[in-house]
């Protein structure tokens, strides 16, 4: 990577107690012994993404994905390690409460996957888009909110003709533009899109993923896109963070991961992906479930279903190590090698 790191993210944990519902909570009166369990869904992450760069963020349902957008977008505080913006630790930013925290507030924004769930349906368009810009103060004296909301609605691809509309009023891709039109509205230049195409049939999920790339290229936006569905990030991202049960076990340039995947999990979620080239691959699902984060696997989380798992992998976590230019895995038989 070459650019500067905007964000950085080290040694981040994110844990969250599971606290015991009414029927254990009698149990444990009549003699049982349920403990709280704590789920550990973003286990000592470090990364970063440069300034201007598009990060896919890829693993299966429950390994942490949106924990750890949550916690870059400020919505989740981090339960260890240090999330830094611009190299400035956020948490010390975010309590100083001036405008270097507005600044991180506004600067980093959130895109969700269900538009029809994060906007208010009582709103309308231009109420939604041009509410938070209106409250901090982002249009400029001697233009009008009005003019404000017509040009982020174009800028998204939606007609300003539109905006007394309500959401329900709108497709499920023209959702997502209005989702994104208000992201955009408050001047960002980092944007957390949580599994932002998963809801749209595929042909919208290609006009979509278009829009962000050309917002990109505009705006010169940073992304931390994330994706349970590596043929997703594939066209978008310049690198891959793969992660397995709040872990990161690989991270690569995307042609490489794609060319020459390092981790097994890597293989296999690869193994799933269906290829454009005419060659379709037979769909070969990953072997085994995925274990529960509240119990996960000692050692190597991945090594229950890792065809290549040795004893060390029962026992011992595998460091991060670099495997190649510019990337990273987490696997001991990189060490056997
Ligand atoms: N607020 C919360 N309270 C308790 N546990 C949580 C909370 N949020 C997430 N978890 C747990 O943390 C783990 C990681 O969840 P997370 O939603 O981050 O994963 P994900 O990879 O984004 O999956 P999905 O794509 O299904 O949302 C899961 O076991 C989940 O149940």
């Amino acid at each position: 990577m070459t650019a500067a790191p905007l964000l950085r993210l080290e040694d981040v944990s994110k844990r969250f107690v599971k606290h015991l519902d009414f029927a254990e909570k009698i149990a444990n009166r009549l003699g049982a012994h349920i403990r709280e369990q704590v789920v550990h869904a973003v286990d000592h992450v470090s990364f970063d993404v440069g300034q201007g760069e598009v990060v896919g963020l890829v693993g299966e349902s429950g390994c942490g994905k949106s924990t750890l957008g949550r916690v870059v977008a400020g919505i989740h505080p981090q339960s260890d390690g240090h999330v830094y913006y611009r190299d400035r630790d956020v948490a010390a930013v975010r309590a100083g409460e001036g405008a270097e925290a507005k600044r991180y507030a506004l600067g980093v924004q959130m895109i969700f996957q269900d538009p029809f769930a994060s906007l208010n349906p009582r709103l309308r368009v231009r109420d939604i888009v041009g509410e938070a810009p209106r409250v901090h103060g982002l249009v400029d004296e001697g233009s009008s909110l009005d003019d404000y909301v017509d040009d982020v609605m174009r800028r998204v691809g939606l007609d300003p003709a539109f905006k007394r509309r309500y959401p329900h009023q709108f497709s499920g891709g023209q959702r997502q533009r209005i989702g994104i039109a208000r992201a955009l509205a408050v001047k960002p230049e980092f944007l957390v899109c949580d599994e932002a195409v998963a809801a749209l049939d595929v042909s919208i999920q290609a006009q979509v993923l278009n829009l962000f790339m050309d917002l990109r290229a505009d705006l010169d936006l940073t992304y931390l896109f994330i994706s349970h569905d590596l043929s997703v990030v594939e066209h978008l991202s310049d690198r891959v963070v793969i992660m397995y049960l709040g872990r990161v076990v690989e991270i690569a340039p995307t042609p490489d991961l794609f060319a020459a995947p390092n981790h097994p999990y890597t293989q296999a979620l690869l193994e799933q992906v269906p290829r454009i080239d005419g060659r379709k691959k037979a769909f070969t699902p990953i072997k085994g479930e995925i274990p529960s984060p509240l119990d996960p696997p000692p050692g190597c989380h991945f090594h229950p279903r890792c065809p290549h798992a040795m004893d060390r992998c029962r026992v011992e976590r595998p460091a991060s190590k670099p495997v190649g230019a510019g990337r990273l895995s987490a696997c001991h038989l990189n060490d056997t090698a």
